[in-house]
């Protein structure tokens, strides 16, 4: 076993480490982290939530110097919200080295980035329209950059983004050390990857399958009618600490927040056509638990790092496997158990096997709960919250009031009008929700696969090699979900 102090990294790194509360390496840092600080050029594949991003901060934070005031370290993140956490993670690893780290991403106020950009920090990190931005305005300069990295590298580098990332690579001197980091990484994207690599070494810790075990994942099938009544009765038996359920378009995220809401839950939601003020907000009140449910496009997917989420609902079944992974992934990280379940139609059965077949893990099938499952769930909940203040709180002050209410009915009556005046009873609340057509497994041929704005061939979105039997449909990519 490794630790953290036999990487021989400068002092005030291994503090903040510590001060982090990582006690150990994982895989991932464990083998990459020594190739990093070498100089080599990486592409680094390993589950979700397994500590992909100190896996590149820590060498990145390491290897900049406190005392050249100019920017030595760029990371580039398909979402803001991303954008927004790995900095702040890179901040608190480079704590007491106080180097600087700044997010630059879009909807924030660039005259304030322009700003922020005075102070020099070390490492920026960013989305890739911005970052063009700032380098079309010449308020980034990035000729002292000597290490790249690409987080969520395959989402990077698929269309949509691979031309935003050519362009700020060019401003980049061809001497940086590049790497890449990703859950999935598709053969085909890999073989763009090393055009802008050097003899990369491709670091992939082992596991059987790309999924983590800490994750259970099942399906229910069900009727695209059906589908928000039992996702509220899910909701109700499995009470979930914090939830995302992942829909597949805006309107269906707006729909879906606004039906959870009038159905009692409380629930945003969180997409490419809000304010980043709103995104901001949104995200906050789901990290501090004012928010329960967070309803979510794949702009959600990736990367995000959030405490306390123990359920996954895909609401949509997810269009291919890798949004699949990323997304089941928003639980169950950094070992802890939790739970994804996807609704499939009877017509998206088909799908579904196929992402079984590239994840190579079987999604077990459960039945749809009934509604008196859905109310055994609530008075559960009301069962033990009554039995943890018998524990808890001080409660003397009402013996007199339910002595003088036990002379007048009896104990068994009393404690079930207290239980149900306690329990949120299953609501059944009509709601509109517009219905998605199914998704349905398409042959994909070569001829008509899309192409890029230059109209380049995009490589297919492979996970690994995909079966012939089997291809996803493709995701039209654009830069806002
Ligand atoms: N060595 C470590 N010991 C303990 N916890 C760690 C360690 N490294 C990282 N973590 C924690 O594990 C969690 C997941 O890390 P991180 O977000 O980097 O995962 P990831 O591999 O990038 O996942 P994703 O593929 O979803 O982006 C974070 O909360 C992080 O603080
Ligand atoms: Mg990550």
């Amino acid at each position: 076993m490794t630790t953290f102090s036999e990487f021989g990294l400068s002092n005030n790194l291994v503090q903040s480490i510590n001060n982090m509360g990582f006690e150990e390496p994982t895989p991932i840092q464990e083998k990459t982290i020594p190739l990093a600080l070498e100089g080599k050029d990486l592409i680094g594949q390993a589950q979700t939530g397994t500590g992909k991003t100190a896996a590149f901060g820590i060498p990145l934070v390491e290897k900049v110097s406190i005392d050249v005031e100019q920017i030595q370290g760029i990371v580039v993140t398909p979402t803001r919200e991303l954008a927004v956490q790995v900095a702040e993670e890179l901040n608190k690893i480079g704590q007491f080295k106080k180097i600087r780290t700044l997010p630059i991403y879009g909807g924030q106020d660039i005259n304030r980035q322009i700003k922020a950009l005075k102070k020099r920090p070390q490492i920026i990190v960013g989305t890739p329209g911005r970052l063009i931005d700032h380098i079309n305005r010449k308020t980034i300069r990035l000729q002292q950059v000597s290490m790249v990295v690409l987080d969520e590298a395959d989402e990077m580098l698929n269309m949509g983004f691979v031309e935003d990332i050519e362009a700020i690579l060019q401003e980049i001197p061809e001497t940086r050390q590049t790497l890449l980091f990703s859950a999935t990484m598709p053969k085909p994207i890999q073989a763009l990857a090393q055009r802008f690599m050097r003899d990369p070494e491709i670091i992939k810790i082992k596991a059987k399958e790309i999924t983590v075990p800490s994750i259970k994942q099942e399906y229910v099938e069900v009727h695209e009618k059906q589908k928000f009544d039992v996702l509220c009765r899910l909701l109700d038996i499995e009470s979930p600490e914090l939830a995302i359920v992942f829909g597949r378009t805006k309107r269906r995220v707006d729909e879906l927040s606004e039906a959870l809401n009038k159905r009692g839950y409380s629930a945003e939601g969180i997409h490419g056509d809000l304010t980043q003020a709103k995104r901001d907000s949104v995200l906050r009140q789901f990290k501090d638990g004012t928010i329960e449910v967070l309803v979510a496009t794949d702009v959600a997917a990736r990367g995000l790092d959030i405490s306390g989420v123990t359920h996954v609902y895909n609401f949509d079944i997810p269009q291919d496997p890798e949004s699949y992974v990323h997304r089941i992934g928003r639980t169950g990280r950094a070992g802890k158990a939790g739970l994804a379940t996807t609704f499939v139609t009877p017509r998206e059965i088909e799908h579904l096997k196929f992402i079984e077949h590239i994840t190579k893990h079987k999604v077990e099938r459960r039945s749809v709960p009934t509604l008196a499952e859905a109310l055994e769930g609530q008075q559960r909940i009301t069962m033990e919250k009554l039995l943890r203040v018998i524990e808890e709180e001080e409660i003397h002050q009402y013996r007199g009031l339910a002595e003088d209410l036990l002379n007048e009915t009896d104990s068994v009556s009393l404690l079930s009008a207290a239980l149900k005046l306690l329990t949120k009873e299953p609501n059944q609340t009509p709601v509109k929700l517009t219905e998605e057509a199914p998704l349905r497994v398409k042959k994909v041929k070569t001829e008509t696969r899309p192409q890029n704005k230059r109209g380049k061939r995009i490589p297919k979105g492979n996970f690994e090699q995909r079966s012939r039997n089997h291809s996803s449909p493709r995701r039209k990519k654009g830069k806002s979900k």
